[in-house]
C-alpha cells in the first residue's frame, strides 16, 4: 500500500460528455499513488480581494513556460467570461483541487485536473503537507481501461443533493453507476447515505461535551455509521472520518484500549488514501504507539482502560461487540451482571440533572425524558441521620463513602425508618446526582418505589436480600 507508480498508469483521453479524462493504461492495485504533483498556478482565500486573487493568477499564468500556458488554457471552463482575466479565472474555478496546510488554497494541476467526478469514484485526492504536493491514491483496485475518478463532493450524500451540488458547482448531471441505480435501490442507499449525514450532524453538534457526557451513544452512532457503510459498499473515506471520531470518544474517556485499536484502523486506512509519507499517517501512528498524547486524554476517566484491556482470544462478532461497547442481548430471568457500571454506577458516574445527552435519557428534556435502558444505584449505608428527607452516609460500589440525601416528590411516600439500617444496601432504580454548592450531593426521586433496601450486611451485596433479587430482575425484565 502506498507505492508510487513508477511510470505513468493512465493516459489522458476524451471521454463521451465529460470532456476529456484519465483512463488506467495499466491495472492498479488499492493504494497505488497513481499522481503525486504540484501546482501549476494556485490562489488563496486569504489572498484578498477578488481583483488581488486575479492580478495573482495572471501573473502566475504569464509566467508559466508555454507548454504549460497551452495546457492551462486547454482545461475546461464553466464560467461565462468577458475577457482573458475571467476566462483564466474560470478555468481555476472549474479546475482547482483544494490545497495548502488549511486547505484554504485551491491549484490547478496538469494532470489531477483532468480527472473527472464519479460518486463511487475509485481514487481520492489529498493535499500532503510533507511534500507539498497533491497525491491522487487508488482507493479500489482498478482495471486496465477503466476511467480513474475521484469525488468533487463534499461529503457523499443522497442522489438528489449530490445532483444538485454538482449541477451548481461544476455544471453536469452524473450518470454514474450510483446515480444510474434503479429507483428502488437508490432509495434504500439513500435512507442510508441520510442516516449518516444525520450522525455526522449530531457528532458535530454535540462537541467534546457529547463525547464525555454520552460517550457511549456517541460511539453507537460511529458503530451505526460504520455498519451502513459496509452494508453499501466499504468507503474509504467514509471510514477515513468515521475511525477517527471512534478514536477521539475512547480517548477522551480514558479508553486506551480502544483508542490505540481505532489509531491502528486509522492508520491502515490513510495507508491506503494518503499514503506512506502523509503527515496524517504519521500523527495516528504516533497516536497508536501512545494515545495519552492525544489532547483529548483525560478529560474524563470514565471508561478508564490499559493496553492489558484488549482481549485477544475473542471471536471476531464478540471483539466487535467488545469493541463498538454493543449492549448484550437479555434472556428473560437472566439476573443484571453486578460488574457493569453502566447498570450498577458510582455515584459519581450517575447521570446528573443537567440538559445535556447523555448514554441514560433519550433526550436532554427534564420533563420529558425517558430512561434509554436500566441502571441501580447501589450503596452500603454506613450511618442514618433522618427520614424526612432520607439522609444517610453511604460506601458506592467504588467504595466511595459520600453522605447522601434523597429527596422524592411525594412526601406521604417516605421510606420507613424500620427499612434502613446501618449495613443494609440502599437500591435506587434510574437514580440521577444533584450537587448544589452548598448542600450534599443528593438523589432525587419522583416515586419512592424505585428505593429498596436490603439487609445484607456484606459488603457489596453479592447476596442481596429477596427484595432486590426482584429488584434486579426487574432491570433486564421491564420494557421501558
Ligand atoms: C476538473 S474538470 C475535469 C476534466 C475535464 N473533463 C476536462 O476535459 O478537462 C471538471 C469538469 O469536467 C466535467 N466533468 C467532470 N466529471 C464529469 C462527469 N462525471 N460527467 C460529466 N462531466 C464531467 C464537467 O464539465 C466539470 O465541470
Amino acid at each position: 500500500m502506498g507505492v508510487t507508480a513508477s511510470q505513468p498508469i493512465y493516459a489522458v483521453e476524451d471521454i463521451p460528455g465529460k470532456g476529456r479524462g484519465l483512463i488506467a493504461t495499466k491495472d492498479i492495485a488499492k493504494g497505488t499513488r497513481i499522481i503525486s504533483e504540484k501546482p501549476i498556478v494556485s490562489i488563496s482565500q486569504s489572498g484578498g480581494n477578488i481583483e488581488q486573487l486575479q492580478l495573482s493568477m495572471h501573473q502566475q499564468v504569464n509566467s508559466l513556460r508555454e507548454a504549460d500556458k497551452q495546457e492551462f488554457l486547454s482545461m475546461m471552463n464553466i464560467c461565462p467570461y468577458n475577457n482573458s482575466t475571467e476566462e483564466w479565472f474560470g478555468i481555476v474555478r472549474t479546475n482547482a483541487l483544494p490545497m495548502g496546510p488549511d486547505l484554504d488554497a485551491g491549484g490547478v494541476f496538469l494532470h489531477a485536473c483532468r480527472i473527472n467526478h464519479a460518486c463511487d469514484n475509485n481514487a481520492t485526492n489529498f493535499w500532503n503537507e510533507n511534500i507539498n504536493q497533491l497525491t491522487i491514491h487508488a482507493i479500489r483496485d482498478i482495471r486496465k481501461g477503466e476511467e480513474i475518478t475521484i469525488s468533487y463532493l463534499s461529503s457523499l450524500r443522497n442522489r438528489q443533493a449530490r445532483q444538485e451540488e454538482l449541477l451548481k458547482n461544476f455544471k453536469f448531471t452524473c450518470s454514474c453507476r450510483l446515480c444510474s441505480l434503479p429507483p428502488d435501490q437508490s432509495r434504500d442507499r439513500d435512507a442510508k447515505l441520510d442516516r449518516i449525514h444525520e450522525i455526522d450532524g449530531i457528532i458535530e453538534q454535540g462537541g467534546i461535551e457529547a463525547l464525555v457526557s454520552a460517550p457511549r451513544r456517541m460511539l453507537g452512532y460511529v458503530d451505526e455509521q460504520i455498519q451502513l457503510w459496509s452494508d453499501m459498499s466499504p468507503n474509504e473515506v467514509g471510514l477515513g472520518r468515521a475511525y477517527p471520531d471512534a478514536f477521539q470518544i475512547a480517548i477522551a474517556n480514558g479508553d486506551f484500549a480502544r483508542a490505540r485499536i481505532f489509531a491502528e484502523k486509522v492508520v491502515d486506512l490513510y495507508l491506503t488514501t494518503l499514503g506512506k509519507d502523509s503527515p496524517d499517517v504519521a500523527q495516528y501512528k504516533e497516536l497508536f504507539r501512545d494515545p495519552t498524547t492525544h489532547n483529548y486524554y483525560g478529560i474524563s476517566m470514565k471508561w478508564k482502560t490499559t493496553v492489558e484491556d484488549i482481549p485477544i482470544e475473542f471471536d471476531s462478532q464478540i471483539f466487535e461487540g467488545w469493541l463498538w461497547k454493543r449492549r448484550k442481548p437479555v434472556t428473560e430471568g437472566q439476573l443484571a451482571d453486578f460488574r457493569d457500571r453502566e447498570t450498577f454506577p458510582s455515584f459519581g458516574g450517575l447521570p446528573d440533572q443537567s440538559g445535556c445527552e447523555s448514554d441514560y435519557f433519550d433526550c436532554g428534556d427534564i420533563a420529558t425524558r425517558r430512561p434509554m435502558h436500566h441502571w441501580c444505584f447501589l450503596a452500603e449505608v454506613q450511618d442514618v441521620f433522618g427520614f424526612s428527607p432520607l439522609h444517610v452516609v453511604v460506601k458506592d460500589v467504588n467504595g466511595v463513602v459520600l453522605p447522601l440525601l434523597v429527596h422524592t416528590s411525594c412526601p406521604g411516600e417516605q421510606i420507613s425508618p424500620s427499612k434502613i439500617q446501618k449495613g443494609y444496601t440502599l437500591a435506587i432504580l434510574y437514580a440521577v446526582r444533584r450537587i448544589s454548592l452548598f448542600r450534599k450531593p443528593f438523589i432525587h426521586l419522583e416515586k419512592p418505589k424505585m428505593v429498596k433496601v436490603g439487609s445484607s450486611r456484606r459488603e457489596m451485596s453479592p447476596s442481596l436480600t429477596k427484595t432486590c433479587r426482584s429488584f434486579l430482575y426487574h432491570l433486564t425484565d421491564c420494557k421501558l
